[in-house]
């Protein structure tokens, strides 16, 4: 008989998105996204086709450029550091993301909501929505829904998936 406690879909890739955040030089918030292909995507469904995570563009060192969250304006990360949403889309490398599924840890910005749309990505699966409240939140959730993309909170049943490196 077949293992039972296996992992659903949106289990691995939103598992897979908080591993990419792990990757994240952020000291405050290290978000990661992972997106699949969808069953209208040019592909098999449910395939990996890119990820990201939040950090400064290539050539910009995170020991050069600031991580602060105040300061003189660039003094601080905002103006420099790519998302993890953006980042998962340009390393797609040109594959197409029509039909797609977005998994993020963290529900996108206005300026990430536009890259999503253009890009034909079709749903959006969040865990966190910490800045709910914010412009950039409610202006991004206004286009993505005039947009038709669809917007689900994962919900998880379990508090934690363990990675174990001692495996025989
Ligand atoms: O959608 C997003 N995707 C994303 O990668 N980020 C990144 C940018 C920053 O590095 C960090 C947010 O920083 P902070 O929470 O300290 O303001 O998360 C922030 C958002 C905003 O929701
Ligand atoms: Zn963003």
């Amino acid at each position: 008989m077949k293992r039972q406690d296996y992992i659903s879909w949106d289990e691995y890739f939103m598992s897979i998105s908080l591993l990419a955040a792990q990757r994240s030089k952020d000291p405050n918030t290290q978000v990661g996204c992972c997106i699949v292909s969808g069953k209208d995507s040019p592909y098999p469904e449910n395939v990996i086709i890119s990820t990201g995570y939040n950090g400064f563009p290539y050539g910009c060192s995170d020991d050069e450029f600031p991580w602060d969250r105040t300061g003189a304006p660039n003094a601080t990360k905002y103006p420099f550091v790519v998302h993890s949403e953006l980042n998962a889309i340009l390393n797609a490398g040109g594959k197409s993301l029509v039909g797609a599924k977005l998994y993020v840890s963290l529900f996108p910005c206005n300026e990430c909501a536009k890259a999503i749309i253009q890009s034909g990505i079709k749903e959006i699966v969040y865990l966190s929505n910490k800045y709910k409240d914010t412009d950039a939140t409610k202006a991004s959730e206004r286009m993505l829904t005039s947009a038709g993309v669809k917007l689900t909170q994962f919900k998880p049943t379990k508090d934690k998936i363990v990675l174990d490196f001692n495996i025989e």
